[in-house]
């Protein structure tokens, strides 16, 4: 919030100069920013505290969704400790967060836990990176997120060379939690952003001392629901973004904010455990093999834009960030990281309601994309299944003594919804007692579906150990509750426990997939930033003179 405090309400003029095509030097060219009549949601730079947020532009109602498609969620497995290493904290207290790693959620909060070894950062583009958040306490929240989908976007290693290229966690949908008039901006609880590492402080969204008027949105806001995902039509892309209204040409499609990253940044930590050798987040980022910067965009949907060497699109730095880098330029001190800087995605013919968005990704994308279908991807014929299909295909799950005889692919297990902390202190007492009077005896539980079990940051390991049918006819289960890396300290059963969990349903029961083995973790996933020679020109303004 405070790097975007620098950008300026300049950065809303209509008239914008674009240094998408020359790299270095920004050649002018003119865009329109006009607000559609029938714009729904706009990005806006709050006047008085410089900071953006997210206004609905007509009155929304209580259990609505905020718009009919989601976001998706790219995981960030294990990101490398140079940033932010829990090592560097003291007493509780760590170093502040930089670039990126300030705008991830916890991957507990998106079910993203399973896909690294220690740590999972889930970086929730649109919403989840563009909206303001508020605490829990202050209870000013008027959106919530469900759950994402899971699955390969119809690009499977059996048979597609952009298995592992995309990613899996998609239709992240955001709903209304209250009644909302036209003009208010939409604020969702912290509480999913609380980093894992103990002692980072969340602070609270600073109020604007006045609302900004519906006018003042039209006319400095940036419409942020002209594109919505779908089924790419380019063979191999997975998702694409595709227009929800007519767009006419030279008109701001979609504001682009970034965070700036480092390339070696997105290196994966462990090339034995994860192995390919960049992380799946490069795929998104905008950048050239010139330098050292990537740029990762991140309002709604623009991370599905996809290549085509006839684009219908084209990006373009915005006025004040062109400005912002300008002065960066007469900085003596360009170590320090660089603020938030808006793009903005241009239309360069006009575009039809449901036509796909493409922009020229380069030569650079094109060869390497040509250079990885004909020479580096093969084929997987191994057994897998992932767990989405697996919770699909299999009802009645097999008990531990079964699975011997018949067991489950090899890349899944089995977890729960269970809340240790929902133990009452009674329960807590016994189990305690009993395990000290005799070391064998188990602490055995029943099931109670509570408030909010169902979150996924309440899903442990867990395996069957018996199947009982109820007066119904349903199956129920017994299970051994495990912990896993990330819970929170009260959900952790303590160590020398055998916690068994009775009269679980199928529906608490997850198949999950182990860490490492789903296709982002390939060792032939195709990795390439999206080519956007414009950076050169932010490279030039940081390196050091
Ligand atoms: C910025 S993402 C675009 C969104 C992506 N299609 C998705 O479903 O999440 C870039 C990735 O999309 C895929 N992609 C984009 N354009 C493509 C094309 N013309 N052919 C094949 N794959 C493409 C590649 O995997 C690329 O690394």
């Amino acid at each position: 919030a405070e790097n975007a405090a620098v950008v300026t309400n300049e950065c809303l003029e209509t008239q914008s100069t674009d240094a998408s095509t020359t790299g270095s030097s920004p050649p002018s060219s003119h865009s329109r920013n006009a607000i559609p009549e029938d714009c729904g949601l706009v990005y806006a730079n709050i006047p008085d505290i410089h900071e953006w947020g997210v206004f609905t532009m007509v009155p929304r109602q209580k259990g609505s969704p905020v718009n009919r498609f989601g976001d998706i969620i790219i995981q960030w497995p294990d990101p490398s400790p140079m940033r932010h290493d829990p090592s560097l904290c003291e007493d509780g207290a760590c170093p502040p967060r930089q670039g990126l790693l300030q705008y991830t959620w916890n991957g507990q909060e998106t079910g993203g836990h399973n896909e690294g070894r220690k740590r999972v950062e889930s970086v929730v583009t649109g919403l989840g990176m563009c909206a303001r958040t508020t605490s829990e306490a202050a209870r000013k929240h008027n959106i919530i997120p469900l759950v994402p989908r899971v699955d390969e976007g119809g690009l499977t290693r059996f048979d597609s060379p952009g298995a592992g290229a995309i990613t899996q966690y998609h239709n992240y949908t955001w709903w209304f939690t209250k009644d909302v008039e036209a003009g208010e901006e939409l604020l969702y609880s912290s509480s999913g952003k609380i980093p894992i590492i103990a002692g980072d402080q969340m602070t609270d969204t600073r109020v604007a001392p006045s609302k900004p008027s519906l006018d003042y949105l039209k006319k400095n806001g940036y419409c942020i629901d002209n594109i919505r995902p779908r089924k790419s039509r380019v063979k191999e892309a997975g998702r694409g973004a595709f227009a929800t209204r007519q767009i006419p040409e030279g008109a701001i499609v979609a504001p682009v904010p970034v965070v700036p990253v480092k390339r070696e940044e997105l290196m994966a930590k462990d090339n034995t455990h994860h192995k390919s050798k960049e992380q799946l987040l490069l795929n998104y980022c905008l950048g050239s093999n010139t330098s050292e910067w990537l740029l990762f965009p991140f309002s709604p949907s623009i991370n599905l834009v996809n290549h085509f060497h006839d684009p219908n699109v084209k990006l373009q730095w915005s006025h004040s960030s062109l400005e912002i880098i300008g002065q960066y330029r007469h900085s003596p001190n360009t170590n320090k990281n660089p603020p938030i800087l808006m793009l903005e995605m241009v239309s360069t013919k006009p575009i039809q309601e449901g036509d796909e968005i493409y922009m020229d990704y380069g030569q650079a994308w094109e060869d390497s994309w040509w250079k990885h279908t004909k020479e580096i991807w093969k084929p997987i014929n191994e057994h897998y299944t992932p767990s989405y299909v697996m919770d699909d295909a299999i009802r009645m799950l097999r008990t531990e003594q079964e699975q011997k005889e018949h067991p489950y692919p090899n890349n899944v297990f089995t977890s729960c919804f269970y809340r240790y902390s929902d133990r009452t202190e009674e329960e807590r007492t016994i189990a305690k007692q009993r395990n000290q009077k005799d070391s064998a005896s188990l602490n055995s539980f029943r099931w109670k579906l509570t408030r909010g079990l169902y979150d996924l940051k309440n899903l442990r390991p867990c395996s069957v150990l018996k199947r009982l049918e109820d007066s119904k006819g349903r199956s129920a289960y017994a299970v051994r509750m495990f912990n896993r890396h990330g819970l929170d300290e009260d959900e952790r059963i303590p160590e020398d426990q055998l916690h068994i969990v009775t009269h679980v349903p199928r529906a608490a029961i997850r198949f999950s997939d182990k860490s490492g083995t789903t296709d982002q973790h390939l060792t032939f996933a195709f990795r390439h930033e999206v080519g956007f020679p414009g950076i050169n020109f932010l490279e030039e303004a940081l390196r050091p003179q």
